[in-house]
This record gives C-alpha cells, structure tokens and sequence, in this order.
C-alpha cells in the first residue's frame, strides 16, 4: 500500500477561513498531505480582527494530542499560536513522542495587529519549544522578539537566522520579509548554509494568513520527504501564488487563495 503523507497541526482556529487551523488544513490538502488538526484555542476572529477567544482546556489538548499520536504516524508537524504559558508545557511534554520534523510558526500578533499569546509566554516559547524545531519561520516582529534584535535591513534578518539558531537553538531558521519593503525576500539558516528565497512584492491587502499558509506549506512538503530546502522552496512558491490570487473577501486584510496552485497546473 502507498505510504500517507500525514501532517499535523497545532494551532488555533479561524471561522473565516483564512488563517489558523483553517489555513493549515486547506493547504495540507492542496499540497496533498493527510491532514490532521489539535486545536489550541477556539478564536473569534475575521479579516478585521479578532473579537473573542476561548482557550481549550488543557486535559483536552492533551486528549487530542494522544488520540492522534497513539494511533497514527505523523511524517511532519508545525505549531502555529500557542497562548500561554501551559499550554506550551502540555505540547513539550508531547513532542518527543512525536519524531517527525517540526515547524514552528511563532505566531504572536494576527495580521490584524491583535495579540494572539501573552506576553509573558513569548520567552517560553524560545526558551522550552524553539530547541525542538526542525525550523523556525517568524516575520520580522517575531524576529526581533525573538533575537532582542531590532531588524532594519536584509543584513539584520541574515543576523537574526544565524542567531536564532546558533544562540537559541533552533534547528533550522526562515525569516521573512513580508513586513519590509520592495522584494518579498525571505532568509533561511539551516546551520551551515544561508540561502535566500525572493518573489515580487504584490500589491495586494490580502495578506490575512499568509504565514499560517506559508508554514503550513513547508510542513506538507517536509511530510512528503522533501528536504529543508526543497521544502521552503516549494513552500514559497505556494505562498506566493495563493497571494497574487487572494480574494477581496470581507472589509479588512482578505485571505489568500488556497487552491490558486490548482488552477496554476490547470492552466498549463
Ligand atoms: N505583498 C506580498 N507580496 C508577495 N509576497 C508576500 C507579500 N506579503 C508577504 N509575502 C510573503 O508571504 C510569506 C509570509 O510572510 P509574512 O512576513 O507576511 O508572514 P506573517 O506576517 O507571519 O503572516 P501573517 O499575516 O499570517 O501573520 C513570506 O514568504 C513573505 O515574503
Ligand atoms: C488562529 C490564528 N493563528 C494565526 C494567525 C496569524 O495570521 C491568526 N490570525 N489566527
């Protein structure tokens, strides 16, 4: 029988669809990986913002991490927002159980500009989950909060890779540069060598999930046995295409197109 590429998620959720688990399921079939889902926290939230949010207790996110851990292989696995601060411990307690790659998207404000995780959490986060990763892919925010670095120019995000994984321990790191100006330029540090990954900017207000998508991209080609590289690569060529054809849903930062790589094979 041919063997599944599974994929797993570890997130929060997003009832428009465009961001959070949401994001990740609908990329994860697109790309054709398995998908499966641990939802962290249930938010309320639009492509204006974020208006509620329920934390899942935390014997359930324990529940679902072993009921999909106990009975089936998962070949590659991201985090996306993670609120507190045991929530975090409940996921490090599972993640050894899990040997697969693992993503990391250390999600800490929605495109919105709403905070998604306490404060006080973030350094858990680098501290006790960031040791973890395969690779780490923050925005320049995350960065910065990240390194305690201010990031200003392509040299301080090439910086910020190297630091985060040769002081902060992560296996690999992708920085990205939707948040700067001109090319949409990211950097990625494996440990030995930096590579750079480029695509015009699109102008474009529909940028509402577009990390969620990204990471969760590069986690279906990772299960598919892609290495790191090939991975990112494919990965942004995912991301790139599913926001050069967005939708102007709703009246603020509209989503990306999932399916805009299909309809890219379509047109061949
Ligand atoms: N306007 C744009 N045109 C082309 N590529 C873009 C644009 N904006 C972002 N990107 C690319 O999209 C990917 C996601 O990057 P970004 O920095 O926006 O993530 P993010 O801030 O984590 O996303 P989110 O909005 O979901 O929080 C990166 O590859 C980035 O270079
Ligand atoms: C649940 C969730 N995760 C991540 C983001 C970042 O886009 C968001 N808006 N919502």
């Amino acid at each position: 029988m041919e063997k599944v590429a599974t994929a797993l998620t570890i997130a929060g959720t997003d009832p428009s669809g465009g961001a959070g688990i949401q994001a990740d399921l609908k990329t994860f079939q697109e790309v054709q990986s398995y998908g499966m889902s641990v939802i962290t926290s249930v938010v309320a939230q639009n492509t204006t913002g974020v208006q509620a949010i329920h934390h899942v207790p935390l014997e359930m996110i324990e529940q679902q991490l072993d009921a999909v851990i106990s009975d089936i292989p998962i070949l590659a696995f991201k985090t996306g927002m993670i609120a507190n601060i045991d929530m975090m411990k409940v996921i490090a307690e599972k993640i050894p159980q899990i040997r697969a790659p693992y993503v990391m998207d250390p999600v800490m404000v929605a495109t919105s500009g709403d905070a998604l995780i306490e404060a006080k959490a973030r350094d858990f986060l680098r501290e006790r989950l960031l040791p973890f990763t395969s690779l780490v892919t923050p925005n320049i925010p995350e960065a910065e909060f990240l390194t305690g670095e201010k990031i200003d120019s392509t040299d301080d995000m090439k910086r910020a890779t190297v630091v985060l994984v040769e002081r902060f321990g992560a296996g690999a790191a992708l920085v990205k540069g939707g948040h700067m100006e001109g090319e949409a330029t990211d950097f990625l540090y494996d440990g030995s060598s930096l590579h750079s990954f480029s695509s015009e900017r699109i102008d474009t207000k529909n940028t509402h999930g577009t990390g969620c998508t990204y990471s969760a991209a590069i986690t279906a080609y990772l299960s598919q046995g892609l290495n790191l590289y090939e991975a990112v690569k494919a990965g942004k060529h995912f991301v790139t295409a599913a926001i050069a054809d967005s939708f102007t849903l709703g009246s603020g930062h509209g989503p990306t197109n999932h399916w805009a790589i299909r309809k890219e094979k379509v047109k061949q």
